[in-house]
């Protein structure tokens, strides 16, 4: 493709006119991987600003053209923002003229299970769809692993690449605040945003609740031209609906009667729950495999959102009746009547809203089991000690992902968050740990096992070794 295509779209400012008009097959970003006859586009990342290599670079037979942030004495094409230039080269290059209905859902938690329902929703109706997220990336039938829960820009287009070619109708994606930041979905315009809520996490990369705020209200602000769906339960939920301008807003709530949809009834188990919403003055009644309150907030996202599609209720409740569970979200195992949850929560909010949820069906002992990830917020570490304190009997404190970190020093900020250390056990080793709770539960006890989810790894000094909490618990169960 010639480098005048690629740019269009993207302000620049380039002396040498003959560049322009150069041929080129890929496009690089990254001198690791360095593609043949490609466009390098160079600029100031979290960690690493390619600029500083660009004497190797301009001297590389594999790159026809530069593009930077900054002028040098030799020919490039120069750009304000090197990453947003990267994404529009990236979409120039790989789509031609797609433009299905995207839809994108950020939030602290809850992202992943809204964009699997509303995929499910859609699909269920009959069109076929693309999903990016933490789990991994589908389209159409076809998954692929997941590297981060957004793509970064080049994956992300080259994914919409493929999408466009098996017709895919819908784009339904998670947009972490991350990728906001970091304008790896800049181009696209979304149909529908969704706002979940807004935790402590992350608090390593953002500055602070409200810096992550912003981050996460750019998908409303400068990526939406359709629909916003928020929580106005949240407080930066209720914030964000003075920010969102010239868009339509659609709101959800528990029990808020002003917002359009809420809960007129529940009654829940830990196998089901029966549901009659208010979906904006009319009733919606359906059962559902999800249990947790907080379940019924991303059921309520997801249902406002076929909603406004037109899908009709009759199809919205018979696609969330076919809805089995989203992998590693409350994943129920029993064996000898001792119930096992396996959930993906890493923060103190999710905790909170897992042990609250699991609370109420408590016959004998709740047992929970978790850690936190290394290289990540370190604030979150005492404030999921003191959840886990608040609603069990017994917790196991062992290792997440430890990353670089020691694990025994991630242990010790967890272990500050507890005020009576007479109920915890520290495990690090997290398989020895998993198997002390399972020992230590009896019938009628619910354990938790919380913080990898799906996961089918542990990372520990830059090593992937499998590990799969469900798998652990099989393998005790059934002797393997
Ligand atoms: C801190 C962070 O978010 N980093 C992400 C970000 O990095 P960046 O673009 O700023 O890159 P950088 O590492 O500073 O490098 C800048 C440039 O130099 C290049 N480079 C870099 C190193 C080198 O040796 N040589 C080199 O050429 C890079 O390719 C890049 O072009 O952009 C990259 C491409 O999009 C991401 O892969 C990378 O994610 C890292 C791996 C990561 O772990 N991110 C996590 C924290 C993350 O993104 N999580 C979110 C949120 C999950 C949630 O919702 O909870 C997610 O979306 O998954
Ligand atoms: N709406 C919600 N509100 C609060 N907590 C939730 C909500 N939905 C799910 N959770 C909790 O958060 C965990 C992660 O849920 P989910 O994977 O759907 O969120 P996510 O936003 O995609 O998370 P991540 O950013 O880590 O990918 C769940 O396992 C559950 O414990
Ligand atoms: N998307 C989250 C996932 C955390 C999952 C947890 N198992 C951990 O490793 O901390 C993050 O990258 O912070
Ligand atoms: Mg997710």
């Amino acid at each position: 493709m010639k480098v005048k295509d690629l740019l269009k779209g993207v302000e620049y400012f380039c002396k040498d006119k003959s560049l322009l008009e150069y041929e080129v097959a890929d496009i690089s970003f990254d001198n690791r991987d360095i593609k043949e006859n490609s466009i390098f586009v160079a600029y100031k990342g979290v960690s690493y600003d390619t600029h500083n290599d660009i004497n190797k670079l301009i001297n590389d037979s594999r790159i026809k053209v530069l593009v930077t942030e900054k002028e040098f004495d030799f020919p490039t094409i120069v750009v304000k923002n090197g990453r947003r230039a990267l994404s529009i080269i990236s979409k120039n290059f790989f789509i031609k003229n797609y433009e299905p209905n995207y839809i994108g859902v950020t939030g602290t938690n809850g992202k992943t299970t809204t964009a699997y329902l509303i995929n499910h929703i859609v699909e269920f109706t009959g069109y076929k769809t693309a999903r990016f997220g933490t789990i991994n990336y589908k389209i159409d039938k076809e998954l692929y692993p997941s590297t981060t829960t957004t793509p970064s820009t080049y994956e992300f287009y080259k994914m919409l690449g493929v999408a466009e070619k098996a017709n895919c109708e819908f784009v339904v994606m998670e947009v972490s605040s991350h990728a906001l930041d970091q304008d790896r979905v800049y181009g696209i315009n979304f149909n529908y945003a969704i706002y979940t809520n807004l935790s402590g996490d992350h608090l390593d990369y953002h500055k602070d609740l409200d810096d992550y705020f912003n981050s996460k209200s750019k998908l409303f602000t400068e990526y939406l031209n359709g629909c916003g769906i928020v929580n106005i339960d949240d407080e930066y939920g209720k914030k964000l609906l003075y920010l969102i301008k010239d868009n339509e807003i659609l709101t959800y709530s528990f029990n808020n009667n002003k917002a359009n949809c809420f809960v007129e009834h529940f009654d829940m188990n830990l196998d089901k729950t029966d549901i009659v919403l208010n979906l904006l003055g009319e009733k919606i009644h359906f059962e559902t495999s999800l249990v947790g309150k907080h379940n019924i907030y991303n059921l309520m996202a997801a249902i406002l959102t076929a909603h406004h599609l037109g899908i009709d209720h009759d199809r919205i409740t018979r696609a969330i009746k076919t809805f089995s569970n989203v992998p590693g979200r409350l994943e129920k195992l029993i064996y000898n009547n001792i119930y096992i949850f396996i959930d993906y929560a890493h923060t103190d909010d999710a905790l909170e809203n897992v042990l609250s949820s699991l609370r109420p069906f408590r016959k004998r002992r709740i047992i929970t089991l978790f850690g936190c990830g290394g290289d990540r917020d370190k604030s979150k570490r005492p404030r999921m000690a003191k959840v886990a304190e608040k609603y069990s009997d017994l917790v196991m404190v062992t290792s997440d992902n430890p990353r670089n970190e020691d694990p025994e020093k991630i242990i010790d900020g967890i272990l500050k968050g507890f005020g009576d250390k007479s109920k915890v056990v520290v495990e690090p080793d997290r398989r020895e740990a998993i198997k002390l709770a399972l020992k230590e539960a009896e019938p009628e006890d619910i354990v938790l096992i919380a913080g990898k989810g799906h996961e089918d790894y542990q990372l520990i000094k830059g090593v992937k070794y499998h590990f799969d909490d469900k798998e652990e618990v099989i393998n005790f169960f059934e002797g393997k």
